[in-house]
């Protein structure tokens, strides 16, 4: 199968309000993503601000340099100017689009149909004539009468544009109805390949995006973290999954998204949720007692595939829905020995604890002392624990930055203090490694000026 990712992350996933990425972030996310593997970076809209226009300068000369092997886009409306400002930058591709449904031409371009298509055609032959490869996109394409969108991609085509985008801008296409109009719109317009641009407000676009690759399309636009207007696109780390799963292909190294997923959620200010496909926290994460004696057994018992491809670990959390086979396998872990008598005493207590969310190693090792009568081995915590002390910035509203730091995974307590500092942050992490991400992620809210991290060595 015959397939690329288009990352968008710099242009539609800097559309999503509130995310705006600095020059350097721009030129760092862009380098993660060709290391990653993905075929195509849309690295911004030049014509939109000069730090965008800066930005993709430093990407190209990247990608001169051969630091960056990912082919280079810049975004253009079906304007001669921004064709011309792209082109200076000498993107390899330049991505035209214009709006062809009838709400688009009547609303906002105000024009007719046959006008559209001239100025599509002028347009695209403008690009072609500076010497770049050109993707015309139809923007509102699935809302687009169908005759009519065969004419604008024909059009496209003949002016020399070698890739279509088929935009469903505002996210209503379903997968058979997206695979139908896949294949109608390859064997209609022949010498021209197809992309897929699947908004996601109905929550399909991964669906309609795998629908799209079935119909004919050979690239998938996806956004990291599903970023962009609105509810955003299809989250590249589900899209690269399901294409593993169902056609075992490999668009990007799997094993990395996660650290890029982490990065352009530490630049974009938006946290992914802990349930999030493939690289949310609870990803790999099983609660009920069913689930976990499964798992214990064999792991595809409850995972589409093992953590370990996507560079994860799995885990699983004890609570009211746990079981026998659950508690026993944490305290042979723990390096505790209890008798089948113990652990059903000890899982009763875990049952009969109301409203008790998580029950760490520390609560169980407590709960068995009580029910053996025995001091239990203490053991080194086998996660750590730290307190970040947080100072804002003066004029800062110091509750608001408290809400923002109680939604980054791995934050555990907020308190607002008085004294040198503002905030203190109680975070729990796996390793090192997750702590760094979890104090990155503090120190890049909003209105935070500066961190002191304290290791937590020992708890009474
Ligand atoms: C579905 C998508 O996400 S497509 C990508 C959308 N991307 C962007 O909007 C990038 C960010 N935008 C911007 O920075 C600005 O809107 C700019 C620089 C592009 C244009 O700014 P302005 O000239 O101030 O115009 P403004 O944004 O208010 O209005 C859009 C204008 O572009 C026109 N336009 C919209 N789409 C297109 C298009 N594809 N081709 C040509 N003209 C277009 C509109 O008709 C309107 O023209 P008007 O000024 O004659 O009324
Ligand atoms: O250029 C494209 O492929 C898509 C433009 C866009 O963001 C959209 O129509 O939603
Ligand atoms: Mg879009």
């Amino acid at each position: 199968m015959k397939v690329g990712i288009l990352d968008s992350t710099l242009r539609e996933g800097e559309q999503t309000p509130g995310v705006v990425f600095t020059t350097e972030q721009r030129v760092e996310i862009a380098k993660a993503l060709s290391d990653l593997g993905v075929s195509m970076i849309e690295a911004g809209h030049p014509a939109v601000s000069p730090d965008i226009y800066e930005g993709i300068k430093r990407i190209v000369k990247l990608k001169r340099e051969g630091e960056i092997t990912s082919e280079i886009l810049g975004h253009s409306r079906a304007v001669k100017r921004d064709v011309e400002i792209a082109s200076e930058l000498e993107v390899d591709r330049i991505a035209i689009f214009y709006g062809v449904s009838d709400i688009h031409l009547k609303a906002k371009t105000k024009t007719t149909r046959e006008e559209a298509l001239n100025i599509i055609a002028d347009v695209v032959q403008y690009a072609k004539a500076h010497g770049v490869k050109v993707r015309f996109t139809a923007e509102d394409a699935t809302r687009t009468d169908l005759d009519y969108l065969v004419k604008v991609a024909r059009t496209a085509r003949d002016a020399g544009a070698d890739r279509i985008s088929i935009a469903d801008t505002v996210g209503i296409l379903y997968p058979v109805k997206t695979r139908e109009l896949f294949s109608y719109l390859v064997k209609e317009v022949p010498g021209v390949e197809f992309d897929i641009h699947a908004h996601n407000d109905l929550g399909m676009a991964v669906a309609n995006a795998l629908a799209a690759v079935e119909g004919g399309a050979t690239i998938i636009h996806a956004t990291v973290n599903g970023l962009g207007e609105r509810v955003g696109i299809v989250p590249l780390q589900a899209v690269a999954a399901a294409l593993k799963y169902h056609f075992n292909v490999d668009v990007v190294k799997l094993d990395r998204l996660s650290s890029v997923a982490s990065l352009v959620e530490k630049y974009s200010g938006i946290t992914m949720p802990p349930n999030f496909p493939i690289t949310g926290d609870y990803a790999f994460v099983h609660k009920a007692g069913v689930h976990v004696a499964g798992i214990l057994n064999d792991p595809r018992t409850y995972e589409f595939m093992p953590p370990e491809v996507f560079g994860r670990s799995r885990d699983y959390v004890i609570d009211k829905y746990t079981g026998k086979h659950a508690v026993k396998d944490r305290f042979e872990r723990l390096g505790v020995k209890l008798d089948d008598r113990e652990l059903e005493q000890v899982l009763a207590r875990i049952k009969s604890s109301e409203g008790t969310r998580y029950f760490r190693d520390v609560d169980l090792l407590e709960i068995a002392e009580e029910v053996t009568g025995k001091v239990l081995k203490p053991r080194p915590p086998e996660r750590i624990e730290a307190v970040v002390s947080v100072k804002c910035g003066s004029n800062v509203y110091t509750t608001s930055v408290t809400r923002r730091l109680s939604i980054i995974p791995g934050v555990k307590e907020v308190m607002e203090i008085s004294g040198d500092y503002d905030i203190l942050v109680k975070v729990e992490a796996r390793d090192s490694a997750e702590l760094n991400n979890i104090v990155e992620s503090i120190r890049s809210v909003k209105g935070v000026e500066s961190t002191l991290t304290s290791l937590v060595l020992k708890k009474m």
